[in-house]
């Protein structure tokens, strides 16, 4: 059983993530967080924040000389803006004058519409949106694309699962069909909007550089792609064991993502059946595809093919051009509150969204194998690999 949890507030001392679940000896290493961790502030249209704050990560438990121990592995991210921030941001009870004095303390008053500002305040029966903007924040997400790499290490080395992302869309422009594969990462990476498309990756650009201009904001879609994925994880036997459905829950789960597709998910509703599925040949290696419109998954069961999911993000919801909202402290009408933002976060949730899938197939990896050391999943995957292949099925 894999569980794990994050906690942290985006202006606080730190982030915390901790993941029970994982077997020992699975090779980790601080340089491997920070590798994640950085990978995650790439991108065009990220706001000033990225370029002054750093992520300080720091392996508190559970992983000793390099390798995992099969004990609960803890996480510190520690936020280098926190001196700025401790009072504001105090844990413990502060002076009433000092806190006064702080200008960022000064009430959020005028939710943004899009963000959890309203919502927040009206549940947990706050007057201002700073509790819960705290939270909401994706800063959040370096908790979740570290836990993604303990996980992705574990795929790797268990199961030689490897997963990329890719920007697909971005704003109106689409990118063309082709799909990374794990060897394409740092080209991806190395470009501005994490495009596998050049010619769109430069329409891309424009456009978040117009966006900028405009005082507007982007959304777009990230197509997350898993490479050696067994047939088999997940289960067509119960709704909540689907792969599928664990893999859009998770994708959900992430801020400001509003949709999800597994293959090539709405355009197979508009197609004909004779034109929507992935028929099968007999070959010397088994049983082969002639496509993956799929992708990936049969019966919330992955099919042994590529798997490739999609998640569609919303524009950035604080938009520099400020949105109508209503003054909680008046009741008045009002112009949100605005402070530095990002324009446009797509390429960043692409890794988010890896690290997010990379989770749910450890999970379903050692629902299949289970596996207390790397060794006992590795052999149990040799094992069924080689039963599917006596059976002229791998
Ligand atoms: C990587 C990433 C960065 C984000 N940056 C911002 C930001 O700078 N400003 C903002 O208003 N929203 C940003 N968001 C989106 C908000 O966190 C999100 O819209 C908010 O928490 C409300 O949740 P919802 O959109 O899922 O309803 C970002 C999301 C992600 C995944
Ligand atoms: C800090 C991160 O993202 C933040 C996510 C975010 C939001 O509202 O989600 C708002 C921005 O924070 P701030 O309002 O303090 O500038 C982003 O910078 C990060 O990704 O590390």
């Amino acid at each position: 059983m894999l569980r794990y949890l994050t906690a942290g507030e985006s202006h606080g001392r730190a982030l915390v993530a901790t993941i029970e679940g994982i077997p020992a000896h699975v090779r980790l290493s601080t340089g491997d967080l920070a590798e994640a961790l950085a990978r995650r502030r790439l991108g065009a249209g990220r706001g000033a924040r990225m370029k002054f704050e750093a992520d300080e990560v720091t392996m508190l438990t559970g992983v000793r000389h390099g390798e995992t121990l099969g004990s609960p592995i803890a996480i510190m991210i520690g936020n280098t803006e926190w001196p700025k921030w401790q009072t504001v941001m105090a844990p413990d009870e502060v002076d009433a004058d000092a806190l006064a004095a702080q200008a960022r303390n000064a009430p959020l008053t005028r939710p943004r519409p899009g963000h959890a500002d309203l919502a927040g305040m009206q549940k947990y029966d706050w007057n201002e949106a700073r509790p819960i903007l705290e939270r909401a924040s994706a800063r959040e997400t370096a908790a979740r694309v570290a836990l993604g790499r303990v996980a992705s290490n574990f795929l790797q080395q268990a199961c030689d699962i490897t997963i990329v992302s890719h920007v697909v869309e971005l704003g109106p422009i689409r990118a063309g069909g082709a799909v990374p594969t794990f060897a394409d990462r740092d080209a991806v990476d190395a470009d501005p909007v994490r495009c596998f498309d050049a010619a769109a990756s430069e329409a891309m650009q424009a456009e978040v550089a117009d966006c900028q201009k405009a005082g507007d904001t982007l959304g777009g879609v990230v197509e997350v792609v898993a490479h050696g994925v067994p047939a088999g994880l997940g289960s067509h036997s119960q709704g909540d064991r689907r792969l599928d459905a664990k893999l859009a829950g998770a994708l959900m789960g992430i801020q400001a993502i509003k949709g999800v597709e597994v293959g090539d998910g709405f355009d197979l509703a508009r197609t004909r059946g004779s034109l929507a599925h992935d028929e099968m040949q007999p070959s010397a290696d088994g049983v082969v595809r002639l496509s993956n419109r799929s992708g990936g998954t049969e019966g919330g069961m992955s099919t042994g093919e590529t798997l490739r999911v999609r998640a569609a993000m919303k524009p950035i919801a604080t938009v520099p051009r400020a949105l109508r909202t209503i003054d909680v402290a008046t009741g008045e009408a009002a112009a949100a509150h605005h402070q530095r933002s990002d324009v446009c976060a797509v390429p960043a949730a692409g890794v988010v969204a890896e690290a997010m899938v990379a989770l749910v197939l450890a999970e379903a990896v050692l629902d299949k194998f289970g596996g207390d050391s790397l060794a006992e999943t590795r052999r149990n995957h040799a094992a069924y690999l080689d039963r599917l292949a006596q059976r002229g099925l791998r």
